[in-house]
């Protein structure tokens, strides 16, 4: 069993406080939904989790090991894995040296074809060649394939197709059934509030929901204030 769990966070941004005390948790076997407009700070969150940019104060814990002062590459090796946002696949390799690129020597590719059959049949076509949805099953793929405890992934369905991003939220669900703990930053809510567990809303980098998915799924007009905030008081 795995806990990771984040306290008191801060970080800012070119010297503003973009990230402003979040508490948040994602236990194996969960995943923790964040929601919340354009701005609030959710990838500015991930990318202070994963190391990518400093946070400025706070705990990030996983279960009794304290990550915040580890740099990116220490952590990975923690158990933390970080799909950013954007799909990045090397274009001019196949689907296969794409996965192999951050594989371990004791590794294998059994787990990220478990989780994509569809990978099986593109592994000797060139990324560039393959469509949105395949790249990011590439990308989440190749997030995997060292086994990490705690998956954490950005806007993974921007641009692409209601059926397309049905498909990959069924795999991230697979993902927490299979025990990872997995922070799932989404545009589309009643599509991640379905296979999520916890749920939070971040406005202006805080917390104003944290609670259960399925009572935010059931009231559409409650997620809507907590988005717009002030703006629909
Ligand atoms: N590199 C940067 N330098 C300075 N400020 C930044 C930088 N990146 C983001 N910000 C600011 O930090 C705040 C949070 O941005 P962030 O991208 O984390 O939000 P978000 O919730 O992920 O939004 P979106 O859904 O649009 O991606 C915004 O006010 C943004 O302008």
């Amino acid at each position: 069993m795995t806990t990771f769990s984040i306290k008191g966070l801060h970080v800012d941004r070119a010297s503003i406080p973009v990230i402003r005390g979040i508490d948040l948790q994602a236990g194996s076997g969960e995943i923790s939904v964040v929601l919340g407009s354009n701005g609030a700070g959710k990838t500015t969150m991930l990318e202070s989790l994963s190391g990518i940019i400093p946070a400025k104060s706070g705990s990030i814990a996983l279960d009794d090991r304290q990550l915040l002062k580890l740099r990116a590459g220490a952590r990975a090796k923690a158990g933390l894995s970080h799909v950013e946002q954007g799909r990045t696949v090397f274009s001019e390799m196949t689907t296969e040296e794409n996965l192999k690129v951050a594989l371990h020597p004791d590794a294998d590719l059994k787990e990220a074809y478990d989780l994509f059959p569809e990978l099986l049949q593109r592994r000797d076509v060139k990324a560039g060649m393959l469509s949105g949805g395949e790249q990011q099953m590439v990308v989440i793929a190749r997030s995997i394939v060292n086994r990490p405890r705690v998956i954490m992934i950005d806007e993974m369905s921007s641009g692409l197709a209601p059926v397309i991003v049905s498909r990959l939220m069924r795999a991230v669900r697979q993902l927490a059934d299979d025990g990872m703990a997995v922070v799932l930053v989404e545009q589309f809510a009643a599509l991640a509030l379905a296979i999520g567990n916890r749920a939070y809303v971040l406005r202006r980098g805080q917390v104003v929901y944290d609670g259960g998915c399925e009572a935010l799924a059931k009231d559409p007009a409650h997620l809507h204030k907590l988005y717009l905030g002030d703006a629909a008081a």
